[in-house]
């Protein structure tokens, strides 16, 4: 903890500022608190979030969760990505609650991450706590590391998917979770 705080005084100090001064005294205790509150992910126990919310249920359509916002870091710049996950399952016998679908997301987003592995490890876990027929995850993000440095494309908007069991295999089923949250009544708020 006092480590981060000073890593941060020798960043103000690189970039030369003076961290004595008034409205920097504070800010290696603030950014070090600020960093450990944006990565809390790695302290989450998925087994915690999910093992009390799971429910025997007869369902075998679709579900969809589409919009679910999230804010992340990326691995190589410490930048914020940030823009939503939608989530879709058939279910087997086994539905999650609600709500853990967003705590899923949450989890791995407040960690270092890159988009790619964000999107699998969402996929995979819901995949191994349910057991369903098949999993999708798209995954919308735009990321501040290309978009106030580097290349500077504030419009670019990068689009990933995990597609597994009959999502993966069934055209079908892909086609219809995609037209689900493509649907204008899911519309992203970004
Ligand atoms: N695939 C992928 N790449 C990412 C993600 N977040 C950031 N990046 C990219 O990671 C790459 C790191 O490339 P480097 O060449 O090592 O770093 P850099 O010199 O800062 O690159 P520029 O951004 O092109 O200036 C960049 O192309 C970023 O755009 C992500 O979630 N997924
Ligand atoms: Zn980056």
């Amino acid at each position: 903890m006092k480590s981060m705080e000073e890593a941060v005084r020798q960043i103000l100090l690189g970039i030369g500022e003076d961290p004595e001064r008034q409205g920097l005294k504070n800010t290696p205790f603030r950014v070090a608190k600020m960093f450990r509150e944006v990565t809390k992910g790695y302290q989450a126990d998925p087994q915690k979030i999910i093992n009390n919310a799971i429910f025997d249920v007869d369902y075998d359509e679709m579900v969809v969760v589409a919009n679910i916002e999230y804010y992340s870091l990326c691995e190589h710049h410490l930048l914020p990505f940030f823009g939503v996950v939608h989530v879709g399952y058939i279910p087997r016998g086994k539905v999650v609650g609600l709500s853990k679908i967003p705590r899923i997301v949450d989890m791995f987003a407040r960690r270092l991450q890159i988009q790619e592995k964000m999107t699998l490890e969402i996929a995979h876990l819901l995949n191994d706590a349910l057991d369903p027929d098949g999993v999708g995850v798209v995954v919308e993000g735009q990321h501040m590391c290309m978009m106030m440095r580097g290349v500077q494309k504030d419009k670019a908007k990068m689009i990933t998917s995990a597609m597994l069991g009959s999502f993966k295999d069934d055209e079908k089923t892909r086609a219809e979770f995609l037209s689900l949250i493509r649907s204008p009544r899911v519309e992203a708020p970004y």
